[in-house]
Parts: C-alpha cells; sequence; structure tokens
C-alpha cells in the first residue's frame, strides 16, 4: 500500500475528513445502515486522539428525492459514536468557516451535502476539481485532508480528489481496510465458476463494468433496473419509465449499445429473469412470467420466484459469488423475495462470496443472516467492482501521489 493511514498523522490536528454516508432515504427519513457503523470506527479514533473534526459527505444526486441535507446524518452519527456530533447547513460558507475555527479537541463537525455545491460535481480532472472555490476555500482551514470513502472513490468529484493535490493526504480506516480486501480479491484466481449477481438502480455503473469483466466471471445473474434493460433489450417490452420515476429510459439511453452488444457476444453468460413481480390492486405481491407481458403497465419490483429457483442452483454450483445491487425493491417485505433468495443461497453454500453496497448491504440483517456468512461485505458498491476488474479507483489513485 501506497498511501499515508492514520497512523503515519500526528494527534490533535484540525482534520477534513470525507466519509460517505450516502443512505437510503424514505419519506424523507434517512435510513441508518451499515455505512454509519464502519465511519464510526475512523471518527471515534479521531475524537479519542484529540483531532479537530470536520465531515465532508454527499447524499443522493441533485433532482431525486433522496438529495437531502446532512443534519439527520449528523443525529445518527452521534448515536454511533456515542459523541455529540454538530451540524452546520453550510459546506464552505462564511457559517461554516466559523464554525470551523470553533472546533476543539474532540469536537466533530458535519458539514453540509456537498452535492449542494456547484463546484463538487461534474466529474472532471482532479487538477481542475483542486483549483476550485469549493476546495481552496477549506484547504486553509485544516492541517490535513482524511478520506474515508472508499465507496464514493470511483468518482472525480472535488471534496474526493481535489483536496489530496493541495494538501497533505492521508486514508481514513475504512479506505484501508476496504481497499485492501477489494484489491485482494480482485487479484484472486478461482478454478471453479464465477457468479456475479447484477441488481439495484444504479445500471450504468454495473453494465460499464460488466463489459471489462467478461474473462473473468463465468455467469452473470440480473435482477433490478439493469436486469429490466436486458430484458428490453432481448425484446421484452419491459425496461423504460411509466411513471416519473426516471430509472430506466436516461439509463437506457446511456446504455443501449453496450446491453446489445453484451447480449450479442457473451449470451450464455448472461441469465435474464424469466419472472417479474409488481404490486397487484389488492397491495399484494403478483407474478408474470416475462413471457406473459404483450405491454408495461406496471412497475417491476422484483424478480419473481421462478427466477429465484433457477439463479439458486447456479449460485449452489459456484465456487465464487459477487453480488452489486439488490434485485428488487426488498426494503418493502413484499418485493424482498428475489434478493434475500439470493442472498440466502450464497449463505447456505461455502462458496467464496462478496455481497456490495450501501443499499444491499442492509438486507444481509433485514432477512435474518449474518454478516460471516459472506467472506466480505462492502459498503462499497460500484467502487468494489470497478476494483475487481483491476482498474484503480481515481480517489485511491490521488491519495497514493
Ligand atoms: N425493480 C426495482 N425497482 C425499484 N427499485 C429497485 C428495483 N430493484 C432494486 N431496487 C432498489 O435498488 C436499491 C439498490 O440500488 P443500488 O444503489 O444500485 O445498489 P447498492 O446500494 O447496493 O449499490 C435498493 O434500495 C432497491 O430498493
Ligand atoms: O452509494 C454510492 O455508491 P453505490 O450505490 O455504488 O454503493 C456512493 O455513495 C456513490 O454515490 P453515487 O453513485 O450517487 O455517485
Amino acid at each position: 500500500m501506497t498511501f499515508q493511514t492514520l497512523d503515519d498523522l500526528d494527534d490533535g490536528q484540525r482534520v477534513l475528513v470525507r466519509l460517505d454516508l450516502n443512505s437510503p432515504v424514505e419519506d424523507g427519513t434517512v435510513q441508518d445502515n451499515r455505512r454509519f457503523d464502519r465511519h464510526a470506527e475512523t471518527i471515534s479514533e479521531l475524537v479519542d486522539r484529540g483531532f479537530e473534526v470536520a465531515v465532508l459527505a454527499h447524499q443522493g444526486r441533485p433532482g431525486r428525492d433522496d438529495f437531502v441535507s446532512l443534519s439527520q446524518h449528523a443525529d445518527i452519527l452521534t448515536e454511533h459514536i456515542d459523541h455529540d456530533v454538530d451540524f452546520v447547513d453550510e459546506t464552505y460558507g462564511p457559517q461554516a468557516i466559523h464554525d470551523i475555527a470553533d472546533l476543539d479537541a474532540g469536537d466533530v463537525l458535519v458539514l453540509e451535502n456537498t452535492r449542494m455545491c456547484d463546484d463538487e460535481l461534474p466529474e472532471e480532472d482532479p487538477e481542475i476539481k483542486s483549483q476550485t472555490e469549493f476546495v481552496q476555500t477549506l484547504k486553509n482551514e485544516f492541517d490535513a485532508y482524511i478520506n474515508d470513502a472508499y465507496s464514493a472513490a470511483h468518482r472525480s468529484h472535488a471534496s474526493l480528489v481535489g483536496f489530496p493535490l493541495v494538501m497533505d493526504a492521508y486514508a481514513g480506516r475504512v479506505m484501508e481496510t476496504e481497499y485492501e480486501a477489494n484489491t485482494a480479491i480482485a487479484e484472486k484466481e478461482f478454478d471453479g465458476q464465477v457468479t456475479m449477481v447484477v441488481g439495484g438502480t444504479k445500471a450504468t455503473d454495473v453494465i460499464d463494468v460488466m463489459t471489462h469483466l467478461d474473462e473473468k466471471v463465468d455467469d452473470f445473474l440480473l435482477g433490478g433496473i439493469a436486469g429490466e434493460l436486458f430484458l428490453r433489450a432481448a425484446g421484452y417490452p419491459v425496461g423504460y419509465d411509466i411513471d416519473d420515476a426516471n430509472l430506466y429510459d436516461e439509463q437506457w439511453e446511456e446504455n443501449s449499445e453496450k446491453i446489445e452488444t453484451m447480449l450479442e457476444d457473451h449470451r450464455d453468460q448472461i441469465t435474464l429473469a424469466v419472472d417479474l413481480a409488481y404490486e397487484d390492486e389488492h397491495g399484494d405481491r403478483a407474478e408474470q412470467a416475462v413471457d406473459d407481458i404483450d405491454e408495461k403497465t406496471v412497475s417491476y419490483l422484483d424478480v419473481g420466484s421462478e427466477t429465484v429457483m433457477e439463479y439458486s442452483p447456479i449460485i449452489r454450483d459456484s465456487e465464487a459469488v459477487f453480488v452489486k445491487g439488490a434485485l428488487g425493491m426488498f426494503e418493502d417485505e413484499r418485493f424482498s423475495v428475489g434478493t434475500a433468495g439470493v442472498l440466502e443461497a450464497i449463505a447456505d453454500t461455502d462458496c467464496f462470496s462478496v455481497v456490495g453496497g450501501g443499499d444491499t448491504s442492509r438486507a444481509i440483517e433485514m432477512y435474518g443472516m449474518e454478516e460471516d456468512e459472506f467472506g466480505h461485505v462492502s459498503i462499497a458498491g460500484g467502487a468494489y467492482i470497478r476494483a475487481l476488474t483491476g482498474a484503480e479507483l481515481v480517489g485511491v489513485e490521488v491519495l497514493q501521489r
């Protein structure tokens, strides 16, 4: 490992710490999850060592329902570290600078959602990000920058790649452990069948990575939004938006060519759902074989039971299984059949497994499984599958300079 860690940092300094607290939001309420647990270890260590700590993090994407303030995150973090965490509703404005100046040893202050600043997005070269007003203003307030956000390290955003170019930069404990685990996993070789379960809502991330994993992975089992897009490419009348959610059409525009090429060149490596589940007029789960769908009139929220029956033996025969993204909206028990079914099949075998994703890893406890039934549970989704390809993550690269 070539980056500096908290072991290289003298106690008691004023530090700017980038966490990934990006969480599911239900009806405006931020849901506690494994990311808080893991980052709490880094923050607790900094508090115990007398650092003055300001936290940078993002939540959601502009224009989506999950794009909310970090005020609730500060409260959740308080519970996890059993120590007061303050919040200021600015990222680098005058009030934020004032509150940062007021920090004493052991204080923790969460700054507002980085994605509320114009400079944070879009993805640009680290050099450009390092010159933004956001980075240039905050850098003067701190002795060092710590990046603990491995799960966001595939994004070239200001708060992730700008600071290491203009400040002393270190990896936090989560960055360190996730980097070590995922790099070792990427280097593993398997004699037997390697399976990747691909779901979730961020189809663009997974499709891009799938095109680089076709030699490493023998079988991709599809579900979630990516699964429906693949079904669309295979000629089924699904995989487009029928409401305001904007889950499918934009990602279809971005990826349709890649999906069609994957289907043409690697059809034998791709297993698609044979049935899908939706909410019927009584509010119950109903299932429909994909061959019987003439027109998409409902939102499909899970893969069906037949699909789980087809995926389970493939998992049982695998030497390694990688999961990225949920097969359905598992937070609602009616639509947990696909995600819980696949995770249970993995837990029941002695294959090597990795379950990744801030959201997906929540399903483990939610459906009565234990973390130690899996080889590695990563709080990263897109970052970990990108690491599997052997590619460096931009946020890690800048720490290694
Ligand atoms: N068919 C679907 N419709 C709506 N949401 C879905 C569907 N399938 C999966 N999801 C949602 O995907 C989320 C996980 O997406 P994503 O962020 O890509 O994965 P992760 O957080 O695991 O990286 C879950 O919260 C789940 O509710
Ligand atoms: O949740 C995240 O990624 P993940 O869903 O792939 O685990 C990261 O916080 C990155 O968020 P983004 O995909 O909105 O850039």
